[in-house]
């Protein structure tokens, strides 16, 4: 109850008094600066807030904590003057965002021919879990006015200027992008406007599918669970699970198509609305924690609602872990690349590389960083049926918040299809039109998501790239020579046009131009900030999946059974009409990865947590089910 609340402060992760607290209360800065705790129970499970993830540390974890940063950031400007984006090293700006991504980044969509679409959607759906979008949530419904004569008022406005010569903007009018300054802890009020910017997100920094089961236990238990059989609440619809609808016509689903689209989820955090990926996959593992408590109460009648909630929330949490870890990176950066980084095991077994003085964070940079990944988004998302002819295809960005068209027309089982038949967008320096011409699709006149991340990378106070490369190779570049190697040598012409000294290189741009690492897909700077994040996921998390000595941990054959997980087994379980897929569905079909029955896939025998105690319980191979052809099993087992 209330009386054995402990109260921190969010920024600095210090107690403080109840009576500071009330303070708080009437300067009105607790949601954004505070955390309220109940004290720590080292055996219970991950808490839903994140609190007590680290002992030493309690606040640690949970909601709007501050990133860490693997370099200082530079801004120009000092505390009297405020901190503005820095400067080029002769003091002069650097080069507007808009006409510098429009020379270094030219518009194209080309297929791979190793990835399919679904690495993208997984990527967003993993960022969802750490990032806030209440940013983005700002320019377009909370503050729409930065390029009216309003904005000029506002302060929080960085509207995005549009060069009269723009290569696309020239033949129209447009001469302005909407766009608001990043929400901080000196704006929200938790720490005095003189001192250095510091983001703030609203997310646990750990990855804990926080976007299915939120943060907050009360809205979990409103929104969220059915508590009934460790059960989410859930509705069919047409024979497919959905989670719970919005009952009142004002929700998040802005693009809902009236009166023919009327879906829009009710979950504990409505951003599952937001870009299809995380729809998709906010979908996908909604349904995969019915599908696990229901094979839970099978082997084990006598668990009661709790116990099945907690320990399928675990095992849903591990099957992601699992993929992001063994499957996504790997088939992005190479196995061997990862093994001797430690990112992933070499051997089945347990792993525990918990560090308890590695607190629970992500660094800014890699929040900032992932958002290369725009450049490889092939926004036309390809329909088709379960045979695989293809049937049409919608662009993305007009389904952002349209829920609404998911569950119209079989389109979910369509893009279920599209997903891992298609290809993904070429790991090259084109970004698809739709991303830098429309990005919000018909929310804003004009969005070019890769100018904002420019922005961005200014108004986070980004080090200069060199800063990176040294950092990532333990050597100096200071002149233009240095990157020889580095980024492909015609950019390295483009980017000493376009800037005056080596040092003025921002971040995002040296992402763009750069080479592969070896073995690899990815930039090798963009390699390095990702490695050393989820390194650090590993060794930050007490209750990390792979570990023996945490609470509720896995046994030995449990974890061997969590070792199956894949995403295709996650689509022929859950993912609707999907009857046959290739084992890596990050990879395309092909020699070696060939389109497979899914009953030829592995999948989890969850006999591995039969709990002797139940007595007997079924014996029965009940998962043989799940595969023949009726995904909808848990139905059948929840009367
Ligand atoms: C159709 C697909 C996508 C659309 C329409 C989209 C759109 C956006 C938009 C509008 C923003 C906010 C930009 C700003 O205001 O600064 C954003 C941020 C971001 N996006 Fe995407 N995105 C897409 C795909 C991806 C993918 C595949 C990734 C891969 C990881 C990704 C990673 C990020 C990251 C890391 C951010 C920054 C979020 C933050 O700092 O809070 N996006 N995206």
């Amino acid at each position: 109850g209330e009386s054995n609340s402990i109260y921190y402060d969010s920024y600095h992760g210090v107690q403080i008094s109840e009576k500071e607290y009330q303070q708080r209360i009437a300067r009105n800065t607790t949601f954004w600066c505070t955390n309220v705790l109940e004290p720590c129970d080292p055996h219970e499970w991950r808490r839903i807030d994140g609190s007590c993830n680290n002992l030493n540390h309690p606040n640690r974890g949970m909601t709007h904590t501050p990133n860490l940063r693997l370099l200082p950031p530079t801004y120009a400007g000092n505390s009297k003057e405020g901190y503005e984006p820095r400067k080029a090293k002769c003091g002069a700006p650097l080069p507007p965002e808009r006409q510098l991504r429009t020379s270094v980044l030219p518009e194209g969509r080309v297929p791979d021919l190793v990835t399919t679409q679904l690495v993208s959607h997984f990527l967003v759906f993993l960022i969802s879990d750490v990032l806030s979008i209440h940013d983005t949530i700002n320019y377009v419904l909370w503050k729409p006015y930065c390029c009216l004569p309003q904005g000029k008022q506002d302060k929080d406005c960085i509207p995005v200027k549009i060069p009269n010569d723009d290569p696309v903007h020239r033949f129209g009018n447009l001469r302005c992008m909407k766009l608001t300054r990043p929400f901080t802890y000196q704006s929200e009020g938790c720490l005095k406007n003189d001192t250095v910017p510091e983001r703030i997100v609203t997310p646990t920094p750990t990855i804990d599918l926080s976007k299915l089961y939120g943060q907050v236990p009360e809205v979990l238990a409103s929104k969220g669970r059915l508590f009934k059989n460790g059960l989410l609440k859930y509705e069919i619809e047409e024979g497919r699970m959905w989670p719970p609808s919005t009952k009142t016509k004002d929700d998040l689903c802005i693009l809902n198509q009236k009166p023919v689209e009327t879906r829009c989820h009710d979950t504990p955090e409505p951003i599952s609305n937001s870009l299809a990926g995380i729809n998709l996959f906010s979908i996908w593992f909604w349904r995969l924690h019915n599908y696990i408590a229901t094979a839970l109460a099978k082997v084990n009648p006598c668990w009661d609602d709790d116990r099945l909630f907690y320990e399928t929330r675990e095992i849903n949490i591990a099957f992601m872990l699992q993929i992001i870890y063994y499957e996504l990176l790997p088939s992005l950066m190479g196995h061997e690349n990862l093994r001797r980084e430690g990112v992933i095991a070499s051997t089945p077994g347990f792993r525990d590389s918990y560090n308890d003085q590695v607190l629970p964070q992500i660094s800014a940079e890699y929040a900032f960083v992932l958002r290369w990944f725009h450049i490889i988004q092939e926004n036309d998302q390809k329909m088709y049926n379960a045979k695989g002819h293809y049937l049409r295809s919608v662009p993305l960005t007009n389904i952002t918040l349209r829920t609404g068209y998911l569950a119209i027309d079989n389109n979910l089982d369509y893009i279920t299809q599209g997903v891992f038949r298609q290809a993904g967008g070429r790991f090259d320096n084109l970004v698809d039109p739709d991303i830098a011409e429309i990005g919000l699709g018909p929310m804003t006149e004009g969005t070019d998501i890769t100018s904002f991340d420019l922005v961005k990378n200014r108004y986070f106070g980004m080090a200069p790239y060199v800063k990176y490369l040294e950092l990532c190779n333990g050597r100096r570049f200071t002149t233009f020579n240095d990157l020889i190697g580095f980024a492909k040598p015609e950019m390295l012409e483009i980017l000493k046009e376009k800037y005056k000294h080596v040092e003025d290189i921002d971040l995002i741009v040296g992402l763009w131009l750069e080479l592969p690492a070896e073995g690899s897909l990815l930039p090798k700077t963009l390699q390095c900030l990702m490695i050393e994040q989820h390194v650090r996921f590993l060794v930050s998390d007490r209750h990390w999946y792979e570990r023996p000595n945490r609470p509720h941990a896995f046994n030995l054959e449990q974890l061997l059974e969590i070792r199956k997980s894949t995403v295709s087994g996650l689509l022929c379980n859950v993912g609707d009409t999907v009857t046959d897929i290739q084992p890596n569905a990050f990879l395309r079909a092909g020699p070696g990865n060939e389109m497979t029955s899914c009953e030829h896939l592995p999948n989890i025998d969850f006999r591995a947590w039969k709990d002797p105690s139940c007595g007997g319980g079924s014996s029965t191979n009940w998962y043989g089910g799940a595969h023949d052809g009726n995904p909808y099993i848990w139905s059948e087992a929840t009367d």
